[in-house]
């Protein structure tokens, strides 16, 4: 089925006539979603760093100024934009580089609905589309207290509506702040022993004496969010996937030092003496693996934190470069001024009129 196409529209402040102060640069675009409009484009404030959005309720007929969440695009010189499912604006952005011409807002998704319960406010939420690998499932291993949950909750914070966790299964006991469904799903050992006879499981493995594993179901629910899956598990763990037929990207995190290890893993206080000890003597074999076994495609050092977070995000192709891995490069959206959008099944039309072509029209 196709689609209504939604066009640029150069200064939307002439379209409207309620009198509603829009502070227009021009070249904002608008989308209705159910009885609101969205309109991406004009800043909401003079300075404004990124693209601004603000919703028109009809019923209402009030402007209202939501939270928005995520890594913003910059203002640009013009855009189109287009519903997808109902849930999410696709915005293609006129005179970008190649890896910034895609940017999705989510407006109604699960994400969306969720924060606007816990902020009590309108929300919506900006992720960058990704080309090529960048859409594969990330696995991240390395010993315990390396900082991978550090790292995973750093993208998270940073890209919250493009990376959704898969949450393990362990029978390890929770710890003080570790919520049930949110950080693991805490098991009995037969249960999850009869889980895994049944087929429910990607991956298992019995790490530092207790048993962890990855449902087939955790990835699936992160898929259907239409996410970008974080996998934190073991190496052990990593070999599995590996042979499996999800097709990730397989990141393993290296400490400075046995030293540096042994001080966080302690600082982090959440491990009794006999634990600290049975993981550093773990993280040894862990570590040689990690590097050795051909498993894993990067190898990041986690020395300085900050640093590590932007290798991680360089290779994952999330500073504005390409992704490291990207095989072929295609070209950016040279977005000519005058073209509709349109959805056609799971198919976006940018329809162009090409002066070569005189009044024809070419699709990309
Ligand atoms: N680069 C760093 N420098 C100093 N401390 C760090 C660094 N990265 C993480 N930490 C700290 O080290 C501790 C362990 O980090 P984290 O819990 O993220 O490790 P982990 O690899 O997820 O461990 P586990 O596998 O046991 O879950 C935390 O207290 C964290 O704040
Ligand atoms: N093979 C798997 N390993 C996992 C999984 N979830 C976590 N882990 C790894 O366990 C250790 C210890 O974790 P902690 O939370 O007890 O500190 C750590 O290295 C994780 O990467 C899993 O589903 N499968």
């Amino acid at each position: 089925m196709g689609e209504a196409p939604v066009f640029v529209v150069d200064n939307f402040q002439d379209e409207l006539s309620n009198g509603f102060a829009l502070k227009s640069k021009g070249f904002e675009t608008s989308t209705d979603v159910g009885d609101r409009t969205f309109v991406i484009g004009g800043a909401n404030n003079d300075s404004a760093s990124s693209i601004g959005v603000q919703i028109y309720e009809k019923s209402t007929g009030k402007w209202v100024i939501p939270t928005v969440l995520g890594t913003k695009p910059k203002p640009c010189k013009g855009h189109s934009a287009i519903l997808l499912n109902e849930d999410r604006i696709m915005i293609i952005i006129r005179g970008s580089t190649q890896d910034d011409c895609i940017w999705f807002l989510e407006v109604d998704t699960k994400y969306v609905k969720e924060q606007k319960k816990v902020l009590g406010t309108e929300v919506v939420a900006w992720s960058k589309g990704v080309r090529g690998d960048a859409e594969k499932p990330i696995v991240i291993s390395g010993p315990s207290g390396v900082g991978k949950g550090t790292l995973i909750n750093m993208l998270m914070k940073e890209f919250p509506s493009m990376f959704g966790f898969s949450v393990s299964h362990t029978t390890r006991a929770p710890r003080n702040m570790e919520k049930n469904g949110v950080h693991y799903h805490f098991t009995e050992r037969s249960v999850m022993e009869k889980d895994i006879k049944d087929g429910k499981f990607l991956e298992f493995a019995s790490v530092h004496g207790n048993l962890y594993g990855t449902s087939l179901e955790a990835v699936e629910a992160v898929a259907d969010s239409g996410k970008r899956c974080i996998l934190d598990i073991d190496v052990q763990g990593a070999r599995s996937v590996k042979a499996s037929s999800l097709d990730a990207i397989f990141i393993f995190i290296c400490p400075p030092s046995m030293k540096d290890l042994e001080e966080r893993l302690r600082a982090r206080g959440t491990e009794t003496e006999e634990q600290v000890q049975k993981r550093l003597r773990n993280a040894e074999a862990e570590i040689e693996q990690g590097k050795s076994s051909g498993i894993f495609d990067h190898i990041l050092y986690n020395d300085n934190l900050e640093e590590c977070y932007e290798n991680l995000k360089k290779l994952l192709g999330l500073d504005g470069s390409a992704p490291t891995n990207h095989k072929s490069s295609p070209k950016g959206i040279d977005l000519p001024l005058n073209h509709s959008v349109s959805k056609i099944d799971n198919k976006i039309l940018i329809n162009c009129e090409t002066p070569e072509l005189g009044n024809a029209s070419k699709n990309l």
